[in-house]
């Protein structure tokens, strides 16, 4: 099983999710701001569109309103063409609310008489009438207005054109030839910095006969100026074209006409000089598109604006991508430090959760595993500020001191316990390696320590000697004097013995009324002298009185130990025993 450790089960999936979450807001925010960016840049097109068109519209709205209302009143009042002078004022009066409103005029079709309302482009200065039939047919000459009479006095300065018929003229020709209101192109006026264009209109009688064409411009300068005015963005761009490319405003400075040798020629946005209008000329189609013109990316809208009489023109604004970016540039700064402090927020969190939580929990297994319950009593009292962990840490302790108790507990009792066993071995040990009836070792005895004292001879290069003696005719003394008397004689010879040689001298009852001597590092002369007093005592001092004991030996003598086994000298001095046991016994045999 793969084992995880706690902090990193905390700090990992924090990490993990700080970096989810920063990244999903990172990328959701920057979706949301590309979005936003898009719109910021085509809401601030649509606010500028929607104000050149509201200008546009309500700027060309005087001449439709004119010519149908001059269209519908003639119509209705045919004998108006009689005294032109009269239309000569109600012309001048109505293009005085107008100040772009340069021509209002009326060419009658049977005769091609002429009436107008002339202004300037540029204001009101020069506002007079002209008419063709005044002083003499076809003779074109300008009048002050006269509120009274209409056609005032002439104008001296004004020039005056002969033979002037206005049925040749282009403005009365279109409207003819359309057999409907029809527009003029858009050409600059004679004498003056300004496009103008007009409308023409046919008036028909109710037979459909021809009876005039009333005709009205405008001068678009005022069009020119205003989108000059408006206060566009750093690299944008508005202009006012027709479907063909040909400008007809435009928010930069330059000329929207060219006048070489009196030829004049409309400057169009395909040959345009600057490099941005001529891109833009590529895609003149109504809607949204994106221009790239050295480097600068522009988001470029084509709107077209519907006039009255099928005319449409077209409305372009491109503002360079760098404005909206700019402006939210700031934004992107802040949401990438509010993204980091998100992160910052969860991953510090997670590490205070690993502190707060990993790190005692760390102590408490490094504690517990150690293997001493010491480690565990030595935990600060304060190991955590969580409750659940504080409290675990507080049982651990009171556990490790109660079990610290009960393993002293445990300790001493097995201590003392030990040492009874140990009492208690040394007593069987005894018990079991002892005679009862004689207090000697028994044969068990014998066995364990004659090795011992083999070994301690052969290591210490000291003599080793063995003696086997038996009790004569003891079977005799047990059948005529009974068993306790027997077992009496047997203690009593063992006592003999006993007080007969040193102490570290082993003495067993080796059989029934056998017993065996094991010496070590004693001379052969000394062991022969107290056999041998052993012998004078038992004979001197008889154990029953009513017969001697005598005891027959069988020994054998080693001044150092050469490759001899135990049981090759126990074999040997059983045989010299016998020996002497055959050979009348109550003797010793070496
Ligand atoms: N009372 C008493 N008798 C014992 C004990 N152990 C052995 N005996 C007796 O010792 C006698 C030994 O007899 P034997 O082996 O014939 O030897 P013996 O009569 O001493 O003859 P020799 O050894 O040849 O001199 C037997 O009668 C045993 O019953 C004991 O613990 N107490």
């Amino acid at each position: 099983m793969k084992l995880v450790s706690l902090r990193g089960l905390i700090v990992i999936p924090f990490v993990l999710l700080a970096a989810l979450a920063g990244t999903t807001i990172y990328l959701f925010s920057n979706v949301t701001l590309s979005n936003v960016s898009d719109n910021v840049g085509l809401h601030y097109i649509r606010e500028v569109e929607n104000r050149v068109n509201d200008r546009v519209t309500a700027f060309m709205a005087p001449l439709s309103i004119l010519a149908e209302l001059n269209r519908d009143a003639i119509t209705h009042h045919p004998e108006w063409l009689d005294n032109l002078d009269l239309l000569a004022g109600r012309f001048y009066e109505q293009a005085i609310p107008y100040p772009y409103v340069t021509f209002i005029s009326l060419a009658t079709a049977a005769d091609g008489r002429y009436v107008n309302s002339t202004r300037a482009p540029f204001g009101t200065t020069s506002h007079h009438v002209a008419t063709n039939y005044t002083s003499r047919p076809g003779q074109l000459e300008a009048f002050e207005y006269d509120p009274i009479h209409y056609v005032g006095r002439r104008i001296e300065s004004e020039p005056v054109y002969e033979n002037y018929d206005p049925r040749t003229r282009p403005f009365y020709l279109d409207a003819v030839r359309k057999g409907d209101t029809a527009w003029s192109r858009i050409t600059p006026y004679y004498g003056y910095q300004s496009l103008g264009v007009g409308l023409s209109v046919p008036i028909y009688d109710t037979d459909r006969q021809l009876l005039a064409v009333m005709a009205t411009s405008v001068a678009l300068v005022a069009l020119d100026s205003y989108l000059q005015s408006i206060e566009l963005v750093d690299g944008a761009f508005v202009f006012l074209a027709e479907p063909n490319g040909d400008l007809i405003a435009a928010s930069s400075n330059d000329p929207l006409y060219t006048n070489v040798d009196g030829v004049v020629q409309r400057v169009s946005l395909v040959s345009h000089q600057n490099p941005i209008l001529r891109e833009a000329a590529q895609q003149l189609e109504p809607g949204i598109h994106r221009i790239e013109v050295a480097g600068e990316r522009y988001l470029y809208n084509i709107r077209p604006i519907e006039l009255p009489y099928g005319q449409t023109w077209l409305i372009g604004v491109m503002i360079p991508d760098a404005y909206y970016q700019n402006m939210l540039s700031d934004f992107s700064e802040g949401l990438l430090v509010m993204v980091a402090m998100i992160f910052i927020s969860i991953a510090l969190v997670g590490s205070l959760i690993a502190r707060f939580i990993g790190v005692p929990i760390m102590r408490l297994n490094n504690a517990v595993n150690a293997d001493s319950l010491r480690q565990i009593g030595a935990l600060p009292n304060s190991l955590s500020h969580v409750r659940e962990i504080h409290s675990l840490g507080q049982g651990l302790k009171g556990m490790a001191s109660e079990l610290s108790d009960i393993l002293q507990n445990l300790e001493q009792k097995v201590a003392q316990r030990t040492s009874q066993l140990k009492d208690e071995n040394e007593v069987l040990l005894e018990q079991s390696t002892t005679d009862e009836l004689t207090g000697l070792y028994n044969r068990r005895g014998f066995n364990v320590l004659s090795e011992q004292a083999l070994q301690r001879a052969e290591h210490d290069h000291e003599s080793f000697a063995l003696v086997l003696c038996d009790i004569d005719h003891f079977k005799h003394v047990n059948d005529s004097l009974g068993h306790s008397v027997g077992d009496k004689a047997l203690h009593a010879v063992a006592k003999v013995l006993k007080g007969h040689f040193r102490s570290q001298d082993m003495i067993a009852r080796y059989g029934g009324e056998e017993f065996m001597l094991v010496l070590v590092g004693i001379s052969q002369q000394e062991l022969m002298e107290r056999l041998q007093n052993v012998r004078q005592t038992l004979s001197n001092k008889p154990i029953l009185q009513e017969m001697p004991i005598t005891l027959s030996f069988g020994m054998t003598y080693l001044a150092s130990i050469q490759d001899m086994s135990l049981a090759d000298l126990i074999h040997d001095v059983d045989s010299k025993l016998y020996q002497a046991k055959n050979t009348g016994r109550d003797k010793i045999i070496f």
